[in-house]
């Protein structure tokens, strides 16, 4: 094999393989998953269906809806173990790190961990889907000294999120239930993006479905990518919310905030993005359900907040919203810790690491680049 000394930094433009997940195309600024434009899915579908879509390459008929929705209702409590394992962590850990553990847990216990046929690693994915919130939601509670609230079966999937959660008829209004269920459908999947590459890695050793998940988590904490979420909250909680504010004070506020971030070189998460140079094609469709949450909390300074921000990154350097900028503050007003952003995009993108997985074991080779070798020459002891 010949050694390229060309170098792509960041793997920054480099076609790694096929995908027939999803397509991002920053030219006509659109994602499909599995052909499907993602505004349609949000707006008119289940987070229960996309997930099958993206597993199974269609959408689901009714009687096959309707088996998952049974596994998913019957597989939501938290086991036992589960629980024992999380309770052994402090709450001063962050919540990546215990998704990150009840994951591994999970792996561990499951029948089928070590069973790779492609029956096997859709079943792992479609629990891994009905057993993840419960971790969310426990982890969420324990950290308010708050008991475990048992799922109910009656709920649909975005409905028990939040009530095992918060266990309150407040959060289970329909435009609340709506806005969580956009923000899984649009968390899904985005093609190579580090945390499912990760995953992909993993897989392509030939190891188990759960250490490949375990590993997309740690890749997901970071601020570059899922940590962002939690990133942009603390930058709104830098500027300071106040309640008592005008939407056009806090505009202002934030504008300046944004100036001086900049003037100081600082990298401001929640904006830039490494395939979309003219916008995130999920920012407006999220934007609108933030909107739709601020309008229902009756908290106009935060959209405020929001757009002081946008206008002078934009006015500065051109740069754009990504995903999780609105999503961060969706989540806020809802009443999640902001430490609890990331592993709700967890919870959604566990559909799509897992259909790369199942992507990548049915076609594998073994990823392993080259590196140019910029160390010492040749020496002896
Ligand atoms: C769901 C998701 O994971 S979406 C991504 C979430 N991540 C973030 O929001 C983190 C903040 N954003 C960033 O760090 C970057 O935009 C990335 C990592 C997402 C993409 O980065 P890359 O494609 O590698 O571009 P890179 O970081 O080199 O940026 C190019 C230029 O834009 C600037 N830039 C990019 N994003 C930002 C930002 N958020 N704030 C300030 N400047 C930025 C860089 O400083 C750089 O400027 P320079 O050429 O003067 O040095
Ligand atoms: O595609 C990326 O690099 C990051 C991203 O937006 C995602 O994973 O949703």
């Amino acid at each position: 094999m010949s050694e390229s000394t060309e170098i792509k930094k960041g793997l920054a433009g480099v076609v790694v393989d096929h995908t027939a997940v999803s397509k991002v195309n920053p030219e006509t600024n659109s994602l499909l998953y599995r052909g499907y434009p993602v505004q349609q899915l949000a707006a008119e579908k289940s987070f229960e269906e996309v997930a099958l879509l993206l597993w199974t390459g269609e959408l689901p008929t009714a009687a096959e809806l309707d088996d998952f929705v049974a596994f998913e209702r019957s597989n939501r409590a938290l086991e036992p173990e589960v629980k024992a394992a999380i309770d052994l962590l402090p709450t001063t850990c962050h919540p990546m790190d215990v998704g990150r553990t009840a994951v591994s847990v999970l792996g561990a216990r499951h029948d089928l961990a070590e069973d790779s046929s492609p029956a096997a690693e859709l079943q792992k994915a479609k629990s891994l889907f009905a057993q993840f919130p419960a971790v969310v939601a426990y982890d969420q509670r324990r950290r308010r000294n708050q008991d475990l609230i048992e799922p109910r079966d009656d709920l649909d999937y975005a409905q028990n999120f939040l009530w095992m959660t918060f266990g309150d008829a407040a959060h289970l209004e329909p435009a609340v239930v709506d806005a969580f269920r956009v923000s899984m459908v649009l968390y899904a999947e985005h093609s190579f993006n580090a945390s499912t590459f990760t995953a992909r890695v993993i897989t392509s050793t030939l190891a188990d479905l759960h250490s490949a998940v375990t590993g997309a988590i740690g890749a997901l904490k970071g601020p570059l990518h899922g940590g962002a979420n939690e990133a942009v909250m603390h930058t709104f909680d830098e500027i300071g919310i106040r309640a008592e504010e005008s939407r056009e004070e806090a505009a202002a506020r934030a504008k300046e905030w944004m100036e001086r971030a900049l003037s100081e070189k600082k990298k401001v998460m929640g904006f830039g993005h490494r395939v979309y140079k003219n916008g995130d094609s999920r920012v407006p469709t999220m934007k609108a359900a933030l909107e739709a949450m601020v309008d229902h909390y009756g908290r106009g300074e935060l959209m405020g907040l929001y757009d002081g921000l946008e206008q002078a990154m934009e006015e500065a350097k051109g740069i754009k919203p990504n995903l999780d900028y609105p999503a961060g503050p969706t989540y806020h007003l809802m009443g999640f810790d902001t430490e609890m952003f990331t592993p709700l995009f967890i919870a959604s993108r566990i559909t799509g690491w897992t259909a790369h997985v199942m992507e990548q074991r049915g076609a594998n080779a073994l990823i392993r680049p080259l590196s140019a070798y910029n160390g010492p020459a040749e020496r002896s002891l």
